[in-house]
C-alpha cells in the first residue's frame, strides 16, 4: 500500500515523499533566513534528485508540502478519504503549513535541501540512538533507550483501542526499528491496559460505507500483520494489564511475551461476530493445542495471565507491584546481547514459518472482510457503541 520506493519517489515527482503525519512545526532549519531566488529553488529542486541517501518518510513529506505551498499555495484541495494513506499523508503536510507564503516556502525549502547536503548526511550518522523520541504520533509513543526500541499503545481514555490511524503509525514504528540501531523492540500499554482490540468506531466513523471500510480494513491488517511476520528482530511484548482482541492475537507472532499477574488475554470474536487474526488460526492452536484454542477462539474464553502462561502464550508472569522494573532490567540485559546473532537465530527459527503465515494472514484477512460486512457482526457493534453490551 505505501511501498512507493525513494527511488521511484524520486523520478514520479522533485519532491513528492511516501506517508505518514509528521510534525511541521517542528521543522528546524539551521541557518538564518536569506531570500531564495527562484533559480535557487529550482537548483535545489534538482539536487533532491541527486540525493544518494533516502532522507525518510518524514523529511520528504516535509520537501512536498514546503514544495507545493512554493510552487501553488496554501492547500486548495479536498482531504483524501482514510484509506488513501499516501495522499492523506502528503495533504495533512501540507495543509499543516497553513497560509505559509510562498516565498517562505521556497527559502524553507532551498534550507532543508541544503541540510541534505553530503555533509549533513553525514554528520547525521554518527548520532547514538540513546532516549530518542523517534516517532511523533499521539496514540503510539516510539522511543529508543538502551538498545531498546519501545513502541507503547498510548491511548489510555480509550483503554488503548487502535484506530486506523495507530495500525499505520505502527507499520511505520516497525519499519523503522527494523533498521535502527536496537538489539529488540518491546511493545507496551499506557495506563491500565494493554490494548482492548480494534477500535470498534473504526468502520462506523469511516466515509463512503461498510463495503469500502471493510475493503480498505482488510488492506490494512493485512499490511498491519506482514509487518510482524517480517520483523527481523526479537519482538518482546511487555504485558501490563488486560489485553483483548488483535493485541492478543498478535503475541502468536512476538518471540517474548511477558506479563503482569493483572493481565488477561481475552479473543471475544464470536460475540463480535468476526473471526481470528494475526495468524491466531494457526498459531494459538500450534502453540496450546486446538482444544484450549478452540475455547479462546471460538467460546471467547478469558485467561488470566497464569493460564495463559500455562498454556505457552505468555513466556512468564511477574508481581505487578515489581513488574515493571524487574521486566526493563531484564531486557536491557537481553538488549547488550550480540545483536547480529539474536537477529540470525530468529531468522533460523521464523524462516520456515514466514510462507505459512502470510498465505494464513491472507486468508484471515479475506474471511474477515465477509466477517464485517455479515449482520451478526454489525449488530455486535451497535450494541457495544449503544452500551447495551460490554465484554
Ligand atoms: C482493521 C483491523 C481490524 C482488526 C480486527 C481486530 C479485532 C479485534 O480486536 S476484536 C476486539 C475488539 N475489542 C472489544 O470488543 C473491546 C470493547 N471494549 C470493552 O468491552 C470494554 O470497553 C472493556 C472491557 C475493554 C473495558 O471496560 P471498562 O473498564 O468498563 O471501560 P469502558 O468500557 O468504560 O471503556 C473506557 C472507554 O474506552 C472505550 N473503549 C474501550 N475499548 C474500546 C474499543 N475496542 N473500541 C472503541 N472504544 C473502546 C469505551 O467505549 C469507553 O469510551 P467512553 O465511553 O467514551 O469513555
Amino acid at each position: 500500500m505505501a511501498a512507493v520506493t525513494w527511488r521511484v519517489v524520486r523520478r514520479w515527482c522533485p519532491s513528492l515523499p511516501q506517508v505518514f503525519r509528521f510534525p511541521v512545526a517542528q521543522v528546524h532549519l539551521g541557518r538564518p533566513k536569506m531570500r531564495a531566488s527562484q533559480q535557487d529553488f529550482e537548483n535545489a529542486v534538482n539536487q533532491v534528485k541527486l540525493l544518494k541517501k533516502d532522507p525518510g518518510n518524514q523529511v520528504k513529506l516535509q520537501l512536498y508540502a514546503l514544495y507545493k505551498q512554493a510552487t501553488d499555495g496554501p492547500c486548495n484541495v479536498s482531504k483524501p478519504g482514510v484509506f488513501d494513506l499516501v495522499n492523506k499523508a502528503k495533504w495533512e503536510a501540507w495543509n499543516a503549513l497553513g497560509s505559509l507564503p510562498k516565498e517562505t516556502a521556497r527559502q524553507n525549502y532551498v534550507d532543508l535541501v541544503s541540510s541534505l547536503s553530503p555533509s549533513s548526511e553525514a554528520s547525521n550518522q554518527g548520532k547514538s540512538g540513546a532516549d530518542v523520541k523517534v516517532q511523533e504520533s499521539k496514540d503510539i509513543v516510539v522511543t529508543s533507550e538502551d538498545g531498546i526500541t519501545k513502541i507503547m499503545f498510548n491511548r489510555p481514555p480509550k483503554k488503548n483501542a487502535i484506530t486506523f490511524q495507530m495500525y499505520q503509525d505502527i507499520i511505520l514504528a516497525l519499519k523503522n526499528a527494523s533498521t535502527d540501531n536496537s538489539a529488540i523492540t518491546v511493545f507496551t500499554g499506557a495506563g491500565d491496559y494493554y490494548c482492548s482490540g480494534n477500535d470498534l468506531t473504526n468502520f462506523t466513523s469511516a466515509s463512503g460505507g461498510m463495503e469500502k471500510a471493510a475493503e480498505g480494513g482488510a488492506v490494512l491488517l493485512r499490511e498491519f500483520v506482514n509487518s510482524f511476520i517480517d520483523f527481523p528482530k526479537p519482538l518482546v511484548a511487555v504485558v501490563n494489564g488486560p489485553a483483548v482482541g488483535i493485541s492478543v492475537t498478535l503475541l502468536g507472532l512476538f518471540d517474548a511475551v511477558y506479563a503482569s499477574d493483572k493481565a488477561t488475554f481475552h479473543t471475544p470474536f464470536s460475540h463480535l461476530g468476526q473471526s481470528p487474526e494475526a495468524c491466531s488460526s494457526y498459531t494459538f492452536p500450534k502453540i496450546m493445542g486446538s482444544a484450549k484454542a478452540t475455547e479462546m477462539l471460538l467460546f471467547g474464553k478469558k485467561l488470566t495471565a497464569r493460564e495463559a502462561c500455562a498454556q505457552g502464550l505468555v513466556t512468564e508472569v511477574f508481581p505487578d507491584s515489581t513488574f515493571k522494573k524487574e521486566i526493563w532490567t531484564r531486557l536491557k540485559a537481553y538488549a547488550k546481547l550480540p545483536p547480529n546473532s539474536m537477529r540470525i537465530s530468529k531468522q533460523l527459527i521464523r524462516k520456515n514459518e514466514k510462507e505459512k503465515l502470510h498465505a494464513v494472514n491472507a486468508e484471515e484477512c479475506s474471511t474477515l472482510k465477509e466477517r464485517w460486512l455479515s449482520e451478526e457482526c454489525i449488530n455486535a457493534i451497535m450494541s457495544f457503541l449503544s452500551r447495551k453490551s460490554k465484554l
